[in-house]
């Protein structure tokens, strides 16, 4: 099997950290840690959920592709994504839309896409759910770059699987099928 990235995007609280997370613990596939200048949310680990980085730090990193989100920026880098790919063949990255564009045009099939999708109401109760500060929940609803990534872009059409993420059993076990026609091939 040769190399693979799993991309996972959709828009903000669609469930895209669960999903990596679900991959890590399952099937012991790692994920690529993104750098962003946003504070840490109560839980976040410096490392473990981002590299958290001021905006002068932040400027210092070489990126494969960075974006701004709801005010602030991320990035990922190649050097991350290169180090994993030395020790593993499959690991994961979770992005918005723009950043799975970037991932799709640079490696193609190499690039895994799982486009999770919900509607704004549901998102929006997770949010709130997920303890995020209700004015946040808010700037990032009405955000440009949430309302794009409720919607598959036309890049990603026909090069993603799609999964609606509303029971957790069901969206697992698209995964495990994903996972597996990966590692057949
Ligand atoms: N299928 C599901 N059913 C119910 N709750 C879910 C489901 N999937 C994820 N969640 C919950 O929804 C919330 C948002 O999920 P998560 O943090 O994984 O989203 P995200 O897409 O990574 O968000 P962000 O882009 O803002 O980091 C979390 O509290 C998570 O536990
Ligand atoms: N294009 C990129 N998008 C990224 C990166 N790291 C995270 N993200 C996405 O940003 C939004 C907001 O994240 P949050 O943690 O503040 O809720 C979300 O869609 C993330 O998936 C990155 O390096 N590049």
């Amino acid at each position: 099997m040769g190399k693979k990235i799993i991309v996972i995007t959709g828009a903000s609280g669609t469930g895209k950290t669960t999903i990596s997370q679900y991959l890590k613990e399952k099937y012991n596939i790692p994920i690529v840690i993104t750098h962003t200048t946003r504070l840490p949310r109560v839980g976040e680990v410096d490392g473990v959920d981002y590299h958290f980085e001021t905006d002068e730090t932040f400027k210092k990193n070489h990126y494969l592709e960075q974006v701004e989100y709801s005010g602030y920026h991320y990035g990922s880098s190649q050097e991350s994504l290169n180090a994993m790919w030395k020790n593993v063949d499959v690991a994961s990255i979770v992005v918005d839309t723009a950043g799975a564009i970037s991932y799709e045009k640079k490696y193609g099939d190499l690039a895994v896409i799982i486009f999770l999708k919900l509607d704004l109401d549901t998102v929006a109760n997770r949010l709130r759910d997920r303890g995020d500060d209700p004015d946040r929940v808010q700037r990032r609803i009405n955000s440009d770059e949430f309302k794009r990534d409720l919607v598959i872009p036309v890049e990603l059409r026909n090069k993603s699987y799609e999964i609606v993420n509303k029971t957790i059993e069901k969206t697992e076990e698209k995964v495990d099928k994903i996972v597996k026609s990966i590692i057949i091939k």
